[in-house]
């Protein structure tokens, strides 16, 4: 988690004067997650997820509650935000952009077996269908120009190693265009820690920050690389089937897509690597922060790299 910016019971029992969700009973931050402060919130009439943007441009954010709101009307299990009392889903707390969403029931799985990662592919699929006719666009923020110009940023602090990896990756991936490839809504970071479990059941998908539009091929490659390797980073292909089985009985893998499939894991895993390069070595300053192993992602993509025997996308 992360709170970069605290905020106390007297400011948010005051902020909430402006819903009409009850009065302020609980609060309390929390932990996981790595970009915004996030806190649980309890009122007399329910239980919510409060979140302080802290580094996102307020104009970007309107796209990323618009999209909650109608994944929820669609009948998938997404976090629905709060309206306030002027009807608007984004406030001001702390003196940061902040919106109140419903907080879903269930848990992590972090060791999912077939089952779960093939309930991951049909929800996966079912937010891709339901983003069809989404009237919103912005695009995914860690797309390919992201990719490049981060890798400029965190290359002065590799190992003379880590830039010759670096280095050649981005030029095998300057030779792949993933815009000829299908496009939609796509969620971004779909990993374990961003799915809520209800018995067997997705309860809630959260985190929607990094959602864009990009090809929908970078979101099934983000989420196998997280839900599908092994402690080394290869993939497991039973569970790598289940995921892309599931996803394919909703929607059916192009042959474009079939063929950019080992170019796109090997994006999805550059991606990671990237951005826990750049937390770990350019931190933000906060109370909780959390930051992940940029090691894991080094590991993954290197694997996706040389591994010749990938499993392969459904005809
Ligand atoms: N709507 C929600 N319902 C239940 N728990 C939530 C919800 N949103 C966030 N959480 C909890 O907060 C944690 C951090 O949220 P996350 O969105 O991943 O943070 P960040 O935006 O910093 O990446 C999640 O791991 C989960 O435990
Ligand atoms: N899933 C990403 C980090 C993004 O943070 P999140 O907590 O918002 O999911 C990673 O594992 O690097």
């Amino acid at each position: 988690m992360s709170v970069f910016t605290p905020v106390t019971e007297s400011e948010l029992a005051d902020w909430l004067r402006n819903y009409a969700i009850g009065r302020l009973e609980n609060l309390q931050g929390i932990s996981a997650g790595v970009q915004n402060s996030n806190f649980f919130v309890t009122t007399s009439l329910g239980r919510y997820v409060l979140t302080l943007f802290e580094t996102m441009p307020r104009a970007e954010l309107p796209f990323y509650l618009h999209l909650m709101a109608h994944l929820a009307r669609h009948g998938l299990p997404v976090p629905a935000p709060v309206a306030n009392r002027d009807n608007e889903y984004l406030g001001t707390l702390s003196g940061k952009p902040a919106v109140l969403v419903a907080r879903l029931s269930g848990k992590s799985e972090m060791n999912p077996g077939a089952a779960h990662c093939r309930r991951i592919g049909a929800m996966m699929a079912g937010l891709h269908l339901a983003g069809v006719n989404f009237g919103r666009k912005q695009a995914n923020p860690r797309n390919a120009d992201w990719r490049r110009d981060c890798a400029r940023r965190v290359r002065p602090h590799l190992s003379a190693y880590e830039q010759a990896e670096l280095d050649a990756e981005l030029v095998f991936q300057a030779g792949f265009d993933l815009n000829k490839l299908p496009q939609g809504v796509i969620h971004a970071d779909l990993f374990r820690d961003n799915v809520l479990w209800d018995g067997e059941f997705v309860g809630g998908v959260i985190d929607f920050y990094f959602a864009g539009v990009d090809a929908l091929l970078f979101d099934v490659a983000v989420t196998v690389n997280d839900w599908c390797a092994d402690a080394d980073g290869r993939l497991d292909p039973t569970l790598t089937s289940a995921l892309l089985e599931g996803y394919a009985e909703s929607r059916p893998f192009t042959a474009a897509e079939r063929a950019a499939w080992p170019a796109m894991l090997r994006a999805a895993a550059l991606r990671f690597w990237l951005s826990r390069l750049e937390d770990f070595h350019r931190p933000r300053a906060g109370e909780m922060v959390l930051v992940k192993d940029p090691g894991e992602y080094r590991r993954i993509l290197g694997q996706r790299a040389t591994d010749t025997a990938l499993p392969a996308l459904p005809a």
